[in-house]
């Protein structure tokens, strides 16, 4: 199997390589940044701390013979043999340098137009190559994999756009929330928690309550609380940048959160009875909504989205899910 990280001389994309490596020692993993040598950097230590593994400490993770090499291109170069062609997955986290308007709240619209600008330009690179299971990081993310699905000519199940992090982020602050609640049932645990988000990722993001659970059972939270949690997740992602002098944005969720999803493409997609997982990808009619990309329940299969899960929606979530799609729409001139 083959994993092929566009933009991976940079942060997440270098953070993906390394979760997928060591997770998967076999498989085959290629960088492709223009930025060449400090690709060829994180390669040679990627591929040192996989080899690693293999040696006995106590004793070996994996099979020495089994090990999987890890290598870079030069994606303005016209590699060949083309590494989108031999990629069974693509994460494309290739973006223009975080700006300082980047660095608060609202902030991933800052690379709106430079980024549009290089999906258009990956899109072109991938339409000669059979479609491929593509995880879209780059902000803003759902814009940029609506340009890339549209530049590219492939089905539009072939596209993720990464909105996941938020899910992480709402089920710690909800877990917080509720064992302040009542202290003497001891602390809830964020692994217990489920709340689906839908929506942008960015100010826009709809979760949705109406869904969400604590071990298996309903919760409800005031509106003044709502409004809470949501200020939390919007903001949290820029506090860490900040608290991180302005460098780098969250790679180890995002890394985490990316490394999921593809291990579950390679596996040919989720399992069946499991909850969908909520995922940037083009409509067309679900929801209500056409020409917008947008994070929706899906369950996956093998080549990227198998079905789109249209959930019953309180009326509150339903009008939020529409201007989520408004600002996209504008944003990309779409109206
Ligand atoms: N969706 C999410 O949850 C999420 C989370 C974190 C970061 N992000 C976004 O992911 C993107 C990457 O973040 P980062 O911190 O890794 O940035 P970074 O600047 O460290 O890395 C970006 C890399 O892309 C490369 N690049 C630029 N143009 C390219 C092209 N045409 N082809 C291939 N590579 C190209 C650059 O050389 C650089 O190495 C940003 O847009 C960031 O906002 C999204
Ligand atoms: O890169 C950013 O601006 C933040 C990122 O989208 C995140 O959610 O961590």
């Amino acid at each position: 199997m083959h994993v092929l990280v566009v933009g991976g001389g940079g942060t997440i994309g270098s953070t993906v390589a390394y979760t997928l490596a060591t997770q998967h020692p076999s498989l085959e993993v290629t960088l492709a940044d223009p930025k060449a040598e400090r690709a060829e950097g994180h390669a040679i230590d990627l591929f040192h701390s996989r080899s690693h593994a293999a040696h006995a400490i106590g004793r070996p993770e994996f099979e020495a013979s089994t090990l999987g090499d890890v290598s870079v291109v030069d994606p303005t170069s016209s590699p060949e043999p083309d590494p989108v062609e031999a990629a069974d997955a693509i994460v494309v986290t290739a973006s223009e340098p975080r700006s300082s308007d980047s660095l608060e709240r609202g902030g991933r619209l800052s690379v709106l137009e430079r980024n549009l600008e290089i999906a258009s330009d990956l899109g072109e690179w991938f339409a000669s190559a059979d479609p491929t299971p593509t995880v879209v990081v780059a902000n803003p993310s759902d814009r940029v994999t609506h340009r890339l699905w549209e530049a590219s000519g492939w089905p539009r199940g072939s596209f993720l756009g990464y909105s996941l992090s938020e899910t992480a982020r709402i089920a710690d602050e909800i877990a917080r929330r509720v064992s302040a609640r009542e202290p003497s049932n001891g602390d809830v645990s964020p692994a217990d928690v489920y709340c689906p988000i839908l929506g942008e990722h960015g100010e826009h993001i709809v979760p949705v309550f109406s869904r969400t659970t604590v071990d298996g059972r309903p919760v409800e939270f005031a509106e003044s609380e709502r409004v809470e949690i949501l200020d939390y997740v919007r903001s949290v992602p820029y506090d860490v940048i900040e608290m991180r002098d302005n460098g780098d944005s969250s790679r180890w969720v995002t890394g985490r959160g990316i490394s999921l999803i593809v291990s579950r493409l390679l596996e040919g997609g989720t399992d069946p009875d499991a909850d969908p997982v909520c995922l940037a990808t083009p409509l067309d009619g679900e929801y209500g909504l056409k020409g917008v990309t947008l994070s929706v329940p899906v369950v996956l299969d093998g080549d990227g989205v198998a079905e789109i899960v249209e959930w019953d929606l309180s009326t509150d979530e339903r009008e939020r899910l529409e201007r989520a799609a408004e600002s996209i729409r504008e944003s990309l001139g779409h109206r």
